[in-house]
């Protein structure tokens, strides 16, 4: 079997046509061009990940839950490794999803102080009133 080919960050932008379109995958590189109109799950999902030009598609590709069967299809449409050095370039897409939950557990915890402090105001407004009232009588 021949070495495998080393797929450069600017390769995988440059083909995202129809008759040479590269799809990232676990940092592999998938000509999917021949497959693409037989694709269950319609041209336009793949498309969509090469639209955006450089963009990997390991999680929209695992967020499916795709068979092993669709996963031995992978092995023909091979074309080589990812450039390792280009990992982060092709992280960032997924950047927004993990501020946004990070905004989410934010929320949570203040949230959750919320839950404490209120019932610790409460209690302590219980026994400042029953030393005022203590007091008086
Ligand atoms: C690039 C390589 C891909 C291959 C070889 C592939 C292959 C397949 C196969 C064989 C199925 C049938 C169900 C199964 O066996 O799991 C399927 C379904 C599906 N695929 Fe992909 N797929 C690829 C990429 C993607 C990507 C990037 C998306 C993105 C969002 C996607 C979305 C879907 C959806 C939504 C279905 C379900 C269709 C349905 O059940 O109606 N696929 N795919």
């Amino acid at each position: 079997m021949a070495e495998s080919r080393v797929i450069t960050y600017e390769e995988l932008k440059a083909n995202n046509t129809k008759a040479s379109l590269y799809v990232l995958i676990h940092q592999k590189v998938y000509n999917v061009a021949k497959f693409i109109d037989e694709h269950p799950g319609g041209d336009e999902v793949i498309l969509a990940e090469t639209d955006v030009a450089g963009k990997d598609a390991t999680e929209p590709f695992e967020d499916v839950g795709h068979s092993d069967e669709a996963r031995a299809i992978l092995k023909d449409l091979y074309v080589g490794e990812f450039e390792k050095n280009s990992t982060l370039k092709t992280k960032g897409g997924y950047d927004s999803s993990a501020s946004s939950s990070q905004a989410v557990n934010t929320a949570v915890q203040q949230g959750s102080n919320l839950m404490y402090f209120v019932p610790l105001g409460m209690l302590g407004a219980y026994f400042a009133w029953r030393y005022y009232s203590s007091g008086t009588v």
